[in-house]
């Protein structure tokens, strides 16, 4: 078979040379003349597959190697009888450390422990969910917004509106959806925006059109007290320049950008490809996934707790890093196109492995041993 696969895929010839030939292209670039003679296209979250990309052409299997599906036009490639397949979950736990690092971040800069703020997340699924679970196993309470799971009669949500005005933090956690009653596009408006606390953080690690961008700058211009973290933009590669100025962190869509999470991203297409094929997948990341970048830290006796676990998690990922490359790349760009730099900064990214991958050695007791296991850390 002939796989088109984004040439950002990692492990593509380790998983899927044995099923086919491959043809690596840049994702952005993927176009139907590619895939004339294509039996399965396989992407990450920057191409855009719909019917008309697949006209005409032997794909019968789309898989995206991410949790988002936004650039998917799902009911049409169903109703076209191609097979799709995401990868829910995958990076999620990436993100998570995102946003502890962020919080960390803003902590440090306002002078705010951040494990006394009430974080409000909204959507709560594979990433809100996992975070919403660390957070409170950490001793952080947190109100949870999710009315699609409210409607299914789950009890413990609550509505935007309650989480805007209670909340210290509002992390953003659902997919990007358009049409229907819980529609996201512009969830947070400028009207949601003005009514967030004062001296609140807000952090959208999701997708950029959930929050109304051009609202956000106007806000901010007014509201020096927010602290407004954004891994995503609302036209990117395209960045606004100003509006990354009045962010307290820009980062370039890398959140879960984790070896880890995009390993597991290609594991899980290569499953439902196998699946698809009807074939058994023997291959697995429990031996195919590399060692580099695994870690040991050890921490000298009498080292505060969580002091500890600061340090461990800065070790894991640290946001400021992101932070200071995206700045540098982005603002002599202001006014030109950004969208090179924005993804040579997603290509070239550094090594980076989760909390699990990390061994953490010290002598503490109990309460550092307690936080350091909720951050998912190894002992
Ligand atoms: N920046 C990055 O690197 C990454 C971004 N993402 C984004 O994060 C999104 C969420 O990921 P997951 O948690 O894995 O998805 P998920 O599908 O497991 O959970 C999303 C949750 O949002 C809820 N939801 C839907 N509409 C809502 C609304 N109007 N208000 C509140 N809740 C609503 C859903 O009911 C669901 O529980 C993805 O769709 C993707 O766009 C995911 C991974 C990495
Ligand atoms: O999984 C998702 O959803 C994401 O947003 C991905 O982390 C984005 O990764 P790329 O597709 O942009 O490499």
């Amino acid at each position: 078979m002939h796989i088109v696969a984004d040439e950002n895929i990692p492990l593509l010839d380790a998983f899927f040379a044995p099923l086919g030939r491959i043809t690596r292209l840049a994702g952005r670039q993927i176009s139907h003349q590619d895939l004339t003679d294509a039996d399965a296209l396989l992407v990450r979250s920057v191409t855009r597959v719909d019917p008309q990309l697949l006209a005409g052409t032997p794909v019968r299997f789309v898989g995206t190697c991410t949790i988002g599906t936004d650039h998917l036009d799902l009911p049409g490639l169903a109703a076209a009888g191609v097979t799709v397949a995401s990868a829910p979950g995958c990076n999620a736990r990436g993100v998570v450390e995102y946003v502890l690092s962020c919080l960390l971040t803003l902590s440090e800069r306002t002078g705010q422990d951040w494990r006394a703020r009430r974080v409000g997340i909204v959507g709560v699924g594979e990433v809100g969910g996992r975070l919403a679970h660390t957070l409170t196993a950490l001793g952080v309470e947190c109100l949870l917004c999710d009315p699609p799971r409210a409607a299914l009669g789950e009890a413990g949500f609550a509505p935007l509106d309650q989480l805007l005005t209670e909340c210290d933090v509002i992390s953003c956690h659902v997919p990007l959806t358009r049409t229907g009653a819980d529609a996201t596009w512009h969830l947070l408006d400028a009207g949601r925006l003005v009514a967030l606390r004062p001296g609140a953080w807000l952090i959208n690690s999701s997708r950029g059109p959930v929050i109304d961008n051009h609202a956000l700058k106007a806000v901010l211009a007014q509201r020096p007290d927010l602290q407004v973290a954004l891994d995503v933009w609302e036209q990117e590669p395209q960045v606004d320049c100003a509006l990354l100025q009045r962010c307290a962190l820009g980062t370039p869509h890398i959140a879960g950008y984790s070896l880890d999470g995009k390993l597991r991203g290609t594991e899980q297409i290569y499953r439902a490809l196998c699946a698809s094929l009807g074939q058994s997948a023997p291959l697995s990341l429990d031996s195919l996934a590399p060692e580099a970048g695994r870690a040991q830290l050890q921490f000298a006796a009498g080292t505060p707790a969580q002091w500890l676990l600061e340090r461990s998690l800065r070790q894991v990922y640290d946001v400021r890093d992101d932070d200071a490359r995206f700045r540098a790349a982005m603002l002599p760009l202001a006014g030109q196109s950004t969208a090179q730099a924005f993804d040579a900064l997603r290509k070239g990214y550094p090594l980076r492995r989760e909390c699990p991958e990390v061994e953490v050695r010290h002598s503490e007791g109990e309460d550092a041993a307690a936080l350091l296991a909720a951050a998912g850390f190894r002992r």
